[in-house]
């Protein structure tokens, strides 16, 4: 992608993205709701019009080539698998120029690549979401395209199977080696799928990173916040605190729900809410110039304060 630009009308829904996919890698556009990560995919797969810029593939503009010699193949929110045909017949749509004994041993071959062996016969009707986003994976890598698209696969499922499935999705691309674009708003998902991740916002790209360097060092507090960085602390704040670590002159230290752990020599703070998050406790604390925080821990507290440490946190520029 060069420079590319999308409006509807006077809205920018993606300004100015340059972006590039090495061949056989996972990239993640990842961003809040309305920052045109759609809009930028669709544009790739050749649905929507540019205002400016390109899609090249290997140096080639895609702009005169329709959307079905793309070759990319899609992964949508709800499967949208075909209805009155069985899962094998499904996941054999797209190879009609196979020999039949070819396209049933091609079938076969993705239902095993999917986990889902011997479904060849099913009704789609009679499969639960997870198995009807596994069969639309397949069906989509079945024809071999030389990149695929997947808009947000897994949010329409529950939390726990699209955690699952999160790894299996990691696990299939690396196995089949496929060039992918993963979009979601998930910014676990993101990081468990994909080699490199894209922060969108407001239609520009924000950063580029692999996941352990964009979770480690955002490129600024926006991104930082998306991520779940809601205080900042400057060096002198951060060490008061038990940091062991040093920040450059110009570099706050974003401080995460991991960032904080109870500790029985850590700083004393006020205590200012308590919630769960998958299973966990999570408290709310004061930090002493006044921002909130919160720390994950085994079990509520009933004390007014809870004595802290601050562990890690995220490397962003002041
Ligand atoms: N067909 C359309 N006509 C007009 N405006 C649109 C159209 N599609 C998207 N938009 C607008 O463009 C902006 C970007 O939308 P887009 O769907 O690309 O964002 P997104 O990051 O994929 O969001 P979500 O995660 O909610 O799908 C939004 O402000 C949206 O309202």
């Amino acid at each position: 992608m060069r420079n590319v630009s999308i409006h509807y009308g006077d809205l920018v829904a993606v300004d100015d993205v340059t972006l590039s996919v090495e061949p056989g890698s996972v990239l993640a556009l990842l961003g809040p709701s309305g920052s045109g990560k759609s809009s930028l995919l669709r544009a790739l797969a050749g649905l929507e019009p540019l205002a400016a810029g390109q899609v090249l593939w290997d140096g080639i503009d895609l702009s005169t080539t329709p959307v079905h010699r793309r070759n990319f193949g899609f992964v949508f929110q709800d499967a949208q698998l075909f209805s009155t045909m069985d899962v094998g017949r499904n996941i054999a749509y797209g190879l009609g120029k196979l020999p039949r004994h070819r396209r049933q041993e091609r079938v076969r071959e993705m239902l095993h690549l999917v986990g889902l062996q011997g479904f060849e016969g099913r009704k789609v009707t009679e499969l639960s979401g997870g198995q009807a986003q596994r069969v639309a994976l397949a069906r989509s890598l079945a024809p071999s395209p030389r990149a695929l698209l997947l808009d947000e696969p897994l949010s329409a499922l529950d939390r726990s199977l699209r955690e699952h499935l999160a790894d299996e999705l990691a696990r299939i691309l690396r196995e089949v080696g496929t060039t992918a674009i993963h979009v979601t708003h998930d910014q676990d998902e993101a990081s468990t799928v994909a080699d490199t991740v894209a922060v969108m916002d407001h239609g520009r790209l924000l950063q580029r990173a692999e996941p352990d360097v964009l979770w480690r060092n955002p490129a600024s507090r926006d991104v930082a916040r998306f991520l779940g960085f809601s205080a900042f602390l400057t060096n002198d704040q951060a060490a008061a605190l038990g940091w062991v670590g040093r920040l450059g002159a110009h570099e706050v230290l974003g401080i995460g729900p991991r960032s904080l752990e109870l500790h029985d020599d850590g700083v004393p703070l006020p205590v200012t809410s308590q919630g769960f998050a998958l299973g966990e406790v999570e408290i709310g604390v004061r930090l002493p110039d006044g921002q909130g925080a919160t720390l994950t821990a085994a079990e509520r507290t009933t004390a007014p304060q809870v004595r802290v440490r601050l562990v890690s946190g995220a490397v962003t520029p002041a």
